[in-house]
């Protein structure tokens, strides 16, 4: 049966680059999803499987994280053009290349003391409530989750255990990112003239889980989620108890050394933010006295 190849194209979807350019203490971030998609002379590949035309997509990948470091990020149009003219230039059978970017934003956290390398995403959280009443008690459970935070620096994970599956290197200065889901209990009894201002306690909170994530130190992201709800309970007297479920959103060094590029964390760096795995890190912190009654597993509230 006499078939003709329509349309085709192939690249390599969704690279997710991180720069972090770094301007004394001051951190610049840059987070895209970019989307590479070459069509041209690419018949045979399909037809008699020759690749002799084939750049790999794995080789767009490259380019695209290696571009980050070598020419960085103004925007993500300059960086689109610019791969879109290389990939069609410098590759005679490739006619055509269509780049696909999504961007993320992010806001600065205020960093106390010197150093700016802290950054909330853009957009709002999910702000969640569960009021139980049984006739005579209330207890009432207010939360947030999809809060995105990010720290480019100020963050060290080592001296951990090592047997013999263990390959993870040990990290002196990394990217620690989190979406925060955290449910917190409030102590009010019922009395109606005791009642909390629960929007002034939303935003109190949040705040405090903001500035105590920017403001810790981290040698680990159990020890940035306990800072975080030591704070909450130190502040905020209206709270007894806050349990915490951090996804550790892993931002690894892309090797660039292939293409005689320095990736070091340093002086800027370009990193892979790999959605899954994920590191999940979950617990509670309790004000002294006071019993644990938020469950273990947060998709139950
Ligand atoms: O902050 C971290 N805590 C861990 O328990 C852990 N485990 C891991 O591989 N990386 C990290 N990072």
């Amino acid at each position: 049966m006499p078939t003709i190849l329509g349309q085709n194209q192939y690249g390599k979807a969704e690279n997710r680059v991180v720069k972090i350019t770094r301007d004394g203490a001051t951190h610049h971030i840059k987070d895209l999803n970019v989307s590479v998609s070459l069509s041209g002379d690419m018949d045979e590949v399909h037809l008699s499987g020759s690749n002799a035309n084939v750049l790999p997509t794995d080789t767009t990948k490259n380019t695209v994280y290696a571009f980050a470091k070598e020419y960085g990020i103004e925007s993500a149009e300059q960086f689109g053009i610019h791969l879109a003219r290389h990939f069609v230039t410098s590759q005679e059978p490739i006619h055509r290349a269509r780049i696909r970017i999504e961007e993320y934003a992010w806001e600065r956290i205020a960093n106390s003391g010197e150093g700016e390398h802290s950054f909330v995403r853009k957009g709002q959280e999910t702000r969640l409530a569960q009021i139980t009443f049984d006739g005579s008690s209330w207890e009432v459970v207010s939360g947030l989750k999809d809060l995105t935070v990010l720290n480019s620096t100020d963050s060290e994970f080592w001296g951990f255990v090592k047997d013999r599956y263990t390959t993870l290197p040990e990290a002196h200065d990394r990217i620690l990112a989190t979406d925060i889901s955290a449910r917190w209990r409030f102590n009010w009894s019922g009395d109606e003239g005791e009642m909390p201002d629960w929007d002034a306690s939303y935003e109190q909170t949040r705040r405090h889980l903001l500035e105590a994530f920017a403001e810790t130190y981290s040698l680990s992201l159990q020890q940035t989620l306990h800072a975080m709800g030591a704070r909450i309970i130190e502040h905020r007297g209206e709270i007894d108890e806050i349990r915490f479920s951090l996804p550790n959103k892993h931002h690894f060094l892309v090797d660039l050394a292939p293409f005689a590029l320095k990736n070091d964390t340093a002086d800027g760096a370009v990193y892979f933010a790999a959605d899954r795995p994920y590191g999940l890190i979950e617990a509670t912190v309790l004000r002294d006295g006071r019993e644990a009654r938020i469950p273990a597993d947060l998709t139950n509230l």
